[in-house]
């Protein structure tokens, strides 16, 4: 039995990972569950899967919680709270779906206390990458991607010779605007923004397929996950996401993973590695009912937003942490109608350009860095 500390329990992913895990109740339970403000998502969940700890945003929260569970759950709040769920004694492994940056700390400390992390908070990575994979590598603890394009490099490097990797193609669906020139883009609505061609995601992880950054922000996060050079890590365009990415070896062959897409397989494949289980909830890929699979460059005037991306992991230091927390200000300012879709990536670009990078921060100038951008982001945004 693996017992799981799940952070970001009532989200896509984390509501995900609850319906891979009963499907096997036999292989997993969970131990201890994070989550937010959506008590009403929560209540169920808890009853259901019975974590002996339950962490949540803030001391309201927690508060409102213990009125209605009446003590049966240890109920813990804030930062500290997420980190003593993802530390919980009596959890083996940790599934990070918590959104945003505020997700990195918990992971170290789950690191810390030598658990398994299953990482679909890619902030983590981008943000602090060169501490999280030192900290790993250091504690001997194995950090399992679940974010679809990273599971699929990881599942078409098992069992090869990780010295003759040469490049490492992270497929893009190309998001909602796909097809869209900039002009079109002036006027386009959260509404719109926010329907996915092939992903049903949380509402910032969708806007971000949009812009392009979320590929962006997952060629960083492949940069230290696989330590593989920026020069030798591409992106395609492919607007059907059935090949997941594609992983090219030094004699040209390349492997890659396909399947419909669906979150459930990297999920569980996180939990089961370096085993498979039988996943009742998924369908089978028929190519012949695809028919055809698409692949196309990325324009780079179109989508620049993945230009940033790039140039802020190249420069590496502080910057991602800045290209991240900037985005996550500049996208919640979109979805909350502060302004418009054409105006996020100019404040994450205005952040980076603002910003006195420093090259080898620690925790502590990571944490500033997030919050001087998060800072200035909100100053521009007022300006407006
Ligand atoms: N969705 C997807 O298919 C994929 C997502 N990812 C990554 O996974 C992560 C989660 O994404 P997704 O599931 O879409 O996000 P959602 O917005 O659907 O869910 C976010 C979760 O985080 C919780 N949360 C947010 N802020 C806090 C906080 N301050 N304290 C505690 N909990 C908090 C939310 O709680 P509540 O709602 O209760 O407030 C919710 O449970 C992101 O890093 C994303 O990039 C990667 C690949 C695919
Ligand atoms: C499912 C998943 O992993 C997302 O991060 C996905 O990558 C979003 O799709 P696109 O970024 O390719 O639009
Ligand atoms: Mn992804």
């Amino acid at each position: 039995m693996k017992r799981i500390s799940l952070l970001g329990a009532t989200g896509s992913v984390g509501t995900q990972t609850l319906a891979v895990i009963r499907e096997h109740p036999e292989h997993f339970s969970v131990a201890a569950m994070a989550f937010g403000e959506n008590i009403e998502k929560a209540l169920p969940l808890i009853d259901e899967f019975r974590p002996k700890l339950v962490a949540v945003k803030n001391k309201w929260i927690a508060e409102r919680l213990k009125a209605e569970l009446g003590g049966r759950e240890k109920i813990v709040y804030g930062l500290a709270g997420m980190i003593e769920a993802a530390t919980f004694a009596d959890s083996d492994m940790l599934v990070n779906a918590v959104l945003g940056s505020i997700g990195l700390e918990p992971t170290l400390a789950a690191i810390e206390a030598g658990k398994t992390i299953g990482l679909a908070n890619k902030e983590t990575l981008v943000t602090a990458g060169h501490l999280v994979m030192e900290q790993a590598k250091k504690a001997g603890v194995s950090v399992i991607p679940i974010d679809s394009e990273h599971s699929a490099i990881f599942q078409s490097m098992q069992g090869q010779d990780r010295t003759a990797l040469s490049r490492l193609i992270l497929t893009a669906s190309g998001g909602s605007f796909r097809d869209k020139t900039r002009e079109e883009l002036k006027n386009v609505t959260v509404a719109d923004a926010l329907k996915h061609p092939n992903w049903s995601m949380g509402a910032k992880i969708t806007v971000d397929s949009a812009t392009l950054i979320n590929k962006g922000l997952e060629v960083i996060e492949a940069h230290w996950l696989f330590q593989v050079p920026y020069d030798q890590i591409d992106i395609v365009i492919h607007k059907e996401s059935i090949v997941h990415s594609l992983v090219e070896y030094a004699d040209h062959s390349v492997i890659a993973q396909l399947g419909l897409p669906s979150m459930l397989v990297p999920i569980q494949y996180a939990l089961t590695y370096p085993k498979r289980l039988e996943l009742k909830q998924t369908k089978r890929l028929n190519l012949w009912e695809i028919g055809s699979l698409h692949f196309q460059e990325v324009d780079r005037q179109r989508f620049p937003a993945m230009t940033l991306a790039y140039a802020a992991g190249r420069a590496g230091g502080t910057m991602p942490a800045v290209l991240n927390a900037a985005n996550e200000i500049a996208v919640q300012a979109f979805l909350d109608g502060e302004i418009s879709f054409l105006e996020i990536e100019p404040l994450v670009e205005a952040a980076l350009e603002h910003h006195k990078p420093d090259r080898e921060p620690g925790l502590e100038a990571i944490e500033e860095a997030d919050r001087q951008a998060r800072a200035f982001v909100r100053s521009q945004i007022r300006k407006k």
